[in-house]
């Protein structure tokens, strides 16, 4: 009988994360459950930081971006004494499950604390990178899709204006998914990613044929290339220069940054967010551990949190083949 679950949001923040958390709280009520939340991610259960969630608490929240449980990296859950240290506050406060919203390292974190801890261990995938085996879409990747969108469109009139070129560097520090996405819905000329390979100084010319077949034989007045970090040595602002520098065009960078993880959630997050925040807890009454509650095919379904992580998630094939091959060119 599961009586008491503890719940946190742990990684980066994503927009539709308090969604979950009104999913966990409301549904937990139904079954007459209490709901305890640690705040400041992992952090909270090594402070003792934590409070009990009411169905009033989450009130007004659905809406919001951000966390009210607040996120946080946790250095000491890397070591076996932090791990060990978790799962005594765990058993202490008599938490029969513990809940983790984020992204496949808070799972990691999760199956170490689940090494000394007697209790079950649900994931809810909480991070804008879309980074998780085990579910079509993670919390907070909707919303950063839209937000980079906006930003690009916007980019786009001054590019037009001043016919230059703008490099718009986007997050996702292993996975190209919001570049690809907003690469695409935003109608970049090109799109720099992980999955496409490292891009070295000494491969320039490879962006740079493309830019000039565009200018000289369609006469572009703009040319977009959305670029995800970490792609370049010295970073986007780097490569701007250094493609201002070969092309003789004025060439500028524009970091979008954390301003991708802000904002209310789209629809499709808060959506998803109830759905899966609502699903962890019927799972977990039904006895289900170690596991992550993800959608495929718009059906909630379970996933071993251990192989959330354990192999790259493929971009769409489909899309990777038209940009590069089409849309480039
Ligand atoms: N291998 C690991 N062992 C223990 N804890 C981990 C491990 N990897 C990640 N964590 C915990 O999960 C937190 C969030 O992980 P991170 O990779 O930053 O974000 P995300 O969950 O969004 O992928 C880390 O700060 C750490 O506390
Ligand atoms: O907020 P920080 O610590 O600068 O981290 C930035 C990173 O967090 C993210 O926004 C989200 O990543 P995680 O969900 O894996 O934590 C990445 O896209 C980005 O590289």
């Amino acid at each position: 009988m599961i009586k008491r679950v503890g719940v946190l949001t742990s990684g980066g923040d994503a927009p539709g994360m308090n969604a979950a958390i009104r999913a966990i709280v409301l549904t937990g009520a139904a079954y007459n459950i209490d709901i305890i939340g640690f705040r400041h991610g992992f952090n909270g259960l090594l402070d003792d930081d934590y409070q009990t969630l009411l169905p009033q608490h989450v009130q007004n929240i659905i809406q919001h971006g951000g966390t009210i449980l607040k996120s946080a990296r946790c250095k000491a859950l890397h070591t076996p004494e932090g791990a060990k240290q978790a799962a005594e506050a765990l058993q202490r406060l008599q938490l029969d499950a513990l809940v983790v919203i984020g992204g496949d390292g808070s799972f990691r974190g999760a199956l170490a604390i689940a090494e000394h801890y007697h209790g079950q261990i649900i994931g809810v995938p909480g991070t804008i990178d879309n980074d998780v085996d085990g579910t079509d879409y993670t919390i907070g990747f909707a919303t950063a899709i839209d937000t980079a969108l906006d930003a690009i469109d916007k980019i786009r009139d001054t590019a037009d204006a001043f016919e230059r070129i703008f490099l718009v560097e986007l997050m996702g520090r292993h996975s190209g998914y919001i570049t690809l996405s907003a690469g695409i819905a935003g109608g970049a000329e090109q799109i720099i990613c992980p999955e496409f390979g490292a891009l070295q100084p000494e491969d320039l010319k490879t962006l740079i044929a493309p830019v000039q077949r565009a200018q000289l034989l369609r006469g572009k007045s703009s040319y977009i290339i959305v670029v995800a970090e970490n792609s370049y040595p010295g970073g986007t602002t780097a490569l701007a220069e250094a493609l201002s520098t070969a092309l003789g065009i004025e060439c500028r960078a524009c970091i979008l940054g954390h301003i991708q993880r802000g904002g209310s959630p789209v629809g499709a997050d808060r959506i998803l967010a109830t759905k899966l925040g609502a699903y962890a807890i019927e799972q977990l009454v039904l006895g289900a551990n170690l596991m992550m509650a993800g959608e495929i095919n718009q059906q909630a379904v379970l996933y071993p949190m251990a192989q959330t992580g354990a192999k790259k998630k493929q971009i769409d094939p489909y899309l990777v083949r038209w940009q590069q091959t089409i849309a480039s060119d």
